[in-house]
């Protein structure tokens, strides 16, 4: 039976009634009969995600710098790291206000420390196999600054939260994105980035568009998350659920699909991994809890990957 758009927007527009969606990410987008519209199927992700390696070291796993926090919300810093570490990367390193290191220190001692001083110094940056900023960086980071540097490297980045604030206020900067880079708005942050939209259909024409002239991956988030392609395909993703309507949530993501590109995953790879395990962890919680913490689904993703990896469909 067909699958119809409507069916996964918190609103309708009679244009997405009648858009099909397909099932799974197996079609070509350049088949005649393909959809742009395409659901996220666990055959999907089975044919992504890698085992471990026997003969492999931390260094085979990528390191991942993510740059967030200041002094009220260090715990948005804290939330990302540990998505990032509990994601698998090789080595994580967090650039927070140096107010922010015995909390770093006493709660994730495997996570390493990067002054903000040294942030721009760019060239150091390089070294890293994933970069993601903005998870509670408020205004107080020259958030600008860092933001140019990192554009001028060319390397693409992982932007959420309070980068995505900084992005919007400077559209000349957006449109210099490194290509292959990722958004991760929520709606708000959306709007606030591409303008303000009159339903969840529209919202979506826009993100296709976008995306193609950015050449980035945006993650469009919400109940079911939209992870549109640099060609404007959109793929959904169906886990996650409201026991995950939490503070945090979202910085955990961001951490996680860094993790993922630090890896080697590409952009649109990592989106769809970080995504379909964030809710999958938030799920196998929920089947026990009303909510749950961002804390708990970080800690949770490692488990929610082996459970997912080891289950055979006949078992
Ligand atoms: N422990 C911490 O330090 C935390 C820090 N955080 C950081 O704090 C900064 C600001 O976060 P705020 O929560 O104040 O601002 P946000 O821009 O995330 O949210 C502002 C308001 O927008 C609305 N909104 C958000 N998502 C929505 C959705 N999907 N649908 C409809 N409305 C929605 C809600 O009413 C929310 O109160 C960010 O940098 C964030 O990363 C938050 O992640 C919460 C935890
Ligand atoms: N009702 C829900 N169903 C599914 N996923 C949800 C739900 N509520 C929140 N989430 C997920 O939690 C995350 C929230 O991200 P975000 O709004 O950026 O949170 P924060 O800014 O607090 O970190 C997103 O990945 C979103 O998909």
């Amino acid at each position: 039976m067909s699958v119809f758009l409507n069916t996964f927007l918190p609103d309708t527009d009679p244009l997405s009634k009648l858009q099909v969606v397909d099932r799974g990410l197996n079609k070509q987008s350049t088949e005649a009969s393909a959809s742009p519209y395409k659901l996220i199927e666990e055959e999907d992700i089975r044919g992504l995600v890698k085992r471990r390696l026997p003969f492999s070291h931390k260094g085979t796993y990528g390191h991942a710098l993510i740059i967030a926090g200041e002094i009220r919300t260090m715990g948005a810093a804290m939330l990302s790291a540990k998505g990032c570490l509990y994601g698998g990367a090789g080595l994580t390193t967090l650039s927070i206000p140096e107010s922010g290191l015995t909390a770093l220190n006493s709660t994730l001692p495997e996570v390493m420390f990067l002054e903000r001083k040294q942030l721009i110094k760019m060239k150091s940056l390089k070294k890293y196999n994933a970069v993601a900023i903005g998870p509670g960086i408020g205004k107080l980071l020259d958030g600008m600054a860092v933001l140019e540097g990192l554009f001028a490297l060319k390397r693409p980045i992982i932007a959420d939260a309070d980068a995505l604030g900084l992005l919007a206020e400077h559209q000349d900067l957006l449109y210099h994105l490194p290509k292959d880079s990722i958004l991760t708005p929520h709606v708000k942050e959306f709007d606030g980035l591409f303008g303000k939209h009159k339903n969840w259909w529209e919202r979506l024409q826009t993100a296709r568009t976008e995306a193609k002239k950015l050449g980035a991956v945006i993650v469009l988030k919400n109940q079911f998350t939209f992870i549109i392609d640099q060609q404007g395909d959109v793929m959904i993703n169906q886990t996650g659920n409201p026991a995950m309507a939490q503070g945090g949530m979202g910085d955990v993501l961001t951490g996680l699909t860094a993790a993922y590109v630090a890896q080697g995953y590409s952009a649109k790879a990592a989106a769809i991994l970080a995504c379909f395990f964030h809710g999958k962890a938030g799920d196998e919680l929920a089947a026990h809890h009303i909510n749950v913490t961002a804390s708990e689904v970080a800690r949770e993703i490692p488990k929610a990957v082996k459970r997912f990896i080891d289950f055979k469909p006949e078992d």
